[in-house]
């Protein structure tokens, strides 16, 4: 599967040996080939044409971590997005109902309808002890209700009996009807195929399933299907309205253009794949197993992603370094603000730790939001190099150049001014206390100053570190080492040290001290009584 896309890709990658960032011109190269390759691969080329797009704009820029080649760091950017459009890890038949569940199959004839029907059933009574009637709606091709009657017989899983001129829809009922006598918790459609899509097909489709109210519509599609696929997709979509795909043949050795085709278009998760002819032979749906075999570069992806946590390591220690030396210039603070966007923003961070969830709306009061470390962001990205060095330099009228440039105020840049000096004053007074200090101090920095600077002052309770005497604040260093936070809500005491990137206590703006492992969130409440526990 998709061999010339490795192939093609392997060549031009290697050709790629720039360092720094990923230049406009590497990326055109490598995506070039990515499209040719996904074209070949019969995937559509609408979706062909979004996803090299969205390729590019995570490509062009991207730092490249040290020891990776350009090449390397493109296939773990097409990887990635690859596992993103195939979509969610593990979705699967959602049973969620009153009894008896329908759940109906539909597809084109020949697609693997009848023998997913078998499967399913036998998964959901092997696996869930539940009891499962299945029913032949096909009444076009002659020996497909036989077809399913014998799988029934061979997997020991009820059929309805067949009565020779019934019409689908009819057939439908009884069915449903059927299942409700026999106590039967799931009743499985397997519906009539075409060999092409056409109107009548549709039509008999839509009527079984207002009929029959299924709670699961399962697009049956095999994995070999090329171009076609979208259109297939597309129309069960429109008309019948689908929950969810099945790829069968996936065991096959076509390129998978399906896959990625049908799931982007319908936006609909893939639930299962048929990997053979026999009655088990059915998979859940993983998309990096899927990308990876897709790219059939699953090492280079792991490398990838080892050497870019080493880097933000290293980052992070350097970072260290620079405040015990009392240095943090406006570039610093710009590197902070980054590192947050990229572990997913306020949402994320709060995301991955226990507990951290009620503070999402006060902070969110406080202005303590995604968008603010977007605008900080940006004002920083638009002064010049002197000025993020020097921030002395930053007088009126650059403000206003700055402000222009970023689409912000003179007010928003003093507020990220004060937020960088409350910090920089913290570094320099933790800076010269040396190795005692150590990671409480950091954690006193990043608090204070980022959140007094971010919510546009202290919140309530938090004494300002920047404004304490160093005795003070040592004492209060010693007091949060006993555990507990006078006048601060803390996070659970245990927070695990290993935040991705392994940041240094307090280096994050308003979220210091995660990283030590000790982290407290002033002024925010919640987590109060956990903040006191001893560690
Ligand atoms: N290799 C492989 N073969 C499969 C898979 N799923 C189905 N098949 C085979 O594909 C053929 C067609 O499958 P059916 O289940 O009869 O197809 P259908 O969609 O029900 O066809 P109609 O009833 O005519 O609409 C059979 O020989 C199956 O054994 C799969 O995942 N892998």
């Amino acid at each position: 599967m998709f061999d010339n896309l490795q192939d093609r890709l392997g060549s031009i990658l290697n050709g790629l040996t720039g360092r720094g960032s990923l230049s406009d011109k590497d990326v055109q190269a490598a995506l070039r080939e990515v499209r040719r390759a996904l074209l070949e691969a019969d995937v559509s080329l609408e979706v062909v044409r979004g996803f090299v797009e969205r390729v590019r704009e995570k490509a062009v820029g991207a730092e490249i971590v040290k020891s990776i080649k350009p090449g390397q760091m493109v296939v773990k950017i097409v990887h990635d997005e690859l596992v993103e459009t195939l979509g969610s890890e593990g979705v699967t038949i959602d049973l969620n109902a009153a009894a008896p569940v329908v759940v109906m199959m539909v597809g084109l004839q020949g697609s693997g309808k009848t023998t997913t029907t078998g499967k399913i059933a036998k998964r959901i009574t092997d696996r869930e002890r539940k009891k499962v009637l299945m029913a032949s709606l096909d009444t076009q091709r002659p020996a497909a209700q036989e077809q399913l009657k014998q799988l029934g017989e061979q997997t020991g899983i009820d059929t309805l009996p067949v009565i020779a001129g019934q019409k689908p829809t009819d057939i439908a009922s009884r069915a449903v009807q059927a299942a409700k006598l026999g106590g039967h918790d799931v009743v499985i459609l397997d519906t009539a195929g075409r060999t092409h899509i056409d109107e009548p097909l549709m039509q008999e489709m839509a009527e079984i399933r207002a009929r029959s109210r299924p709670h699961e519509t399962l697009l049956v599609a095999d994995a070999l299907t090329g171009q076609d696929a979208v259109n297939v997709a597309q129309s069960f979509d429109e008309r019948v309205g689908i929950t969810g795909l099945v790829l069968t043949r996936m065991d096959g050795d076509g390129r998978g253009g399906a896959a990625l085709s049908m799931r982007a278009v319908t936006g609909k998760p893939i639930k299962l794949i048929g990997v053979g002819e026999k009655m088990d032979a059915l998979e859940e749906f993983h998309p990096k197993r899927i990308a990876d075999r897709i790219l059939g570069m699953g090492d280079i992806v792991s490398l990838v992603e080892k050497a870019a946590q080493t880097i933000d390591q290293e980052k992070a220690q350097a970072m260290a370094d620079r405040m015990k030396a009392g240095k943090f210039d406006l570039n610093d603070l710009a590197d902070q603000l980054r590192q947050m966007s990229k572990m997913g923003g306020m949402g994320g961070i709060m995301g991955m730790m226990p507990g951290a969830g009620k503070m999402t709306d006060q902070m969110a009061a406080a202005g303590f939001d995604d968008k603010a470390f977007a605008r900080q962001l940006a004002i920083i990205q638009s002064m010049t190099k002197h000025e993020r060095a020097h921030p002395d330099v930053l007088k009126h009228s650059r403000k206003k150049r700055i402000a222009t440039g970023s689409g912000t105020t003179s007010a928003d840049i003093n507020k990220l001014l004060k937020m960088h000096r409350q910090m920089a004053d913290v570094m320099k007074a933790m800076g010269g206390k040396g190795k005692k200090a150590g990671m409480l101090g950091k954690m006193l920095g990043g608090m204070g100053g980022g959140m007094g600077g971010m919510g546009g002052g202290m919140p309530p309770g938090m004494p300002d570190p920047s404004k304490m005497d160093p005795k003070e604040l040592e004492a209060l260093q010693k007091q949060m080492g006993a555990g507990g936070m006078p006048g601060a809500g803390g996070l659970p005491g245990g927070m695990p040290g290993g935040l991705p990137g392994g940041f240094p206590g307090g280096s994050m703006p308003g979220m210091g001290g995660f990283g030590g492992g000790r982290g407290g969130l002033p002024g925010l409440g919640a987590g109060r009584a956990a903040g006191k526990k001893k560690r």
